[in-house]
This record gives C-alpha cells, structure tokens and sequence, in this order.
C-alpha cells in the first residue's frame, strides 16, 4: 500500500486507553490529542464507547457482564490496530478492574504497547458537567445503573498516568497525555 504524500508516516503503534466517569473528559481528551498526533504524522484511530456501541456492542446494555464484553471487544480491536502502527485512544468508561486487566494482558501476549490513562475527575464535577444529562436523568429516577452514581466504577490502583481535570484547561489535560506517550516512545 503507498503512504499518502505529505509527512511521513511515524510507524510505532500501540493502545491508549482513557479510563473514567462518564463527563470526565475522556472524549475531549482523546480528540485533542488525536489532532496532535496526526499533525505530527502518526495514524490515529480514536474507538469513541458511542460509536463502537452503535457500531460493534449494540447488543450490550450495561450489566456488569455487557460492559466486560463491551471493553473485551474493543481491546481485541484496539491491539490489532495498534499492532500494525495505529495510535488507538479508546475513551471508554472500563468500569472493572479485571476487564481492563484482560486488555493489558492481551496486549502483553501480542506484544503490543498499551497505556492506561485515568481521567480522574470526581464525580461531583462530572455530574456538574453532565454533558449528555445522564446524572440529571438517574437523580431524576429515569435512568438506573450509571456508572459513579448507582453502578460502580473501580478506580484504577497504578495507571500509567492519572490526570485530574478539574482546574486545568483541555489543552493542559492533552498535553500531560502527550507528555506520557513521548516519554513511552509513542509519539
Ligand atoms: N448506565 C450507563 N452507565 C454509563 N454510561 C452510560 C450509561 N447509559 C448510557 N451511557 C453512555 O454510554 C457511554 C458508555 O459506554 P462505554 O462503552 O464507554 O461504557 S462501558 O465501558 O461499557 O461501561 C457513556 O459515554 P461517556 O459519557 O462518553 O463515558 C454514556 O454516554
Ligand atoms: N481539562 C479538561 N479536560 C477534558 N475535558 C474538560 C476539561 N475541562 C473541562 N472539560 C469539559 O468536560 C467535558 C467532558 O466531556 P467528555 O469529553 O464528553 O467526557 P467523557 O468522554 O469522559 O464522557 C467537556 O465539555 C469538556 O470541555
């Protein structure tokens, strides 16, 4: 296959998944940095949790065993891309320790690079987002099982890097990631 003209390709891949609560910034982040990346001639593939919902999970709902599935799936996905030297940021909730355990330890077995980033932005803050109004929805009692509000959320013990939102702009918030993958060898 030739490589669109332009700037070269850069070819190291791997998986950079954004763990957190719903509204903690996930999304902006993944697509800022996105932007970054690509301008510098990485091939980036963003697997939004909406889009691969609508796309690949629409059988799932959000039960424990669904979200496993969910998050299995898109890992399987993620390390093949990333595999083949796509930047893959995945902002996707991973609510559970041991699915997001599996993905890292899928990535291992392939040998393919994974970060994990916690976008740990308290739950008060988000729910003051509430950028799709979904804690509005579920105080209301139209909508049960969101995660950080009456669904759990297990807080990872040692991400590669935990970000906190709050007080920062999405620029800075982007460029602590940035900084993570340049440290990594990835970008
Ligand atoms: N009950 C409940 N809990 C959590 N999230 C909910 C729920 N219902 C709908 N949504 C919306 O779906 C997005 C979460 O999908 P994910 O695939 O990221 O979740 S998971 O990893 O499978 O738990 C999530 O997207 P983000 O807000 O971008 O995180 C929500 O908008
Ligand atoms: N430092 C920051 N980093 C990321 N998002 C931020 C930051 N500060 C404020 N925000 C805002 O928080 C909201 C996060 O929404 P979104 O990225 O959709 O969250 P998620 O994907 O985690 O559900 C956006 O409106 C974004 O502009």
């Amino acid at each position: 296959m030739t490589e669109p003209k332009g700037k070269p390709a850069v070819w190291q891949g791997g998986t950079v998944w954004l763990t957190g609560l719903p509204s903690a910034g996930k999304t902006t982040i993944a697509v800022g940095l996105a932007a970054r990346l690509r301008a510098g001639g990485h091939r980036v593939q963003v697997l939004d949790g909406d889009e691969i919902r609508a796309a690949l999970s629409a059988d799932l709902g959000f039960s424990k065993e669904d979200r496993d599935t969910n998050v299995r799936r898109i890992g399987y996905v993620s390390g093949l891309l990333a595999a083949h030297g796509v930047t893959v940021l995945v902002p996707v909730i991973a609510p559970y320790a041991m699915s997001r355990q599996a993905v890292r330890d899928q990535h291992a077995a392939q040998g393919v690079r994974y970060l994990e980033v916690h976008v740990a932005t308290p739950v008060e803050i988000c729910a003051d987002r509430d950028v799709k109004s979904l804690y509005a929805k579920q105080a209301a009692g139209e909508i049960s099982g969101l995660t950080g509000a009456d669904d759990p959320y297990e807080a990872p013990v040692a991400p590669d890097l935990r970000i906190h939102t709050q007080d920062r702009t999405v620029e800075e918030s982007v460029q602590q990631v940035h900084a993570l993958l340049t440290e990594r060898g990835l970008s």
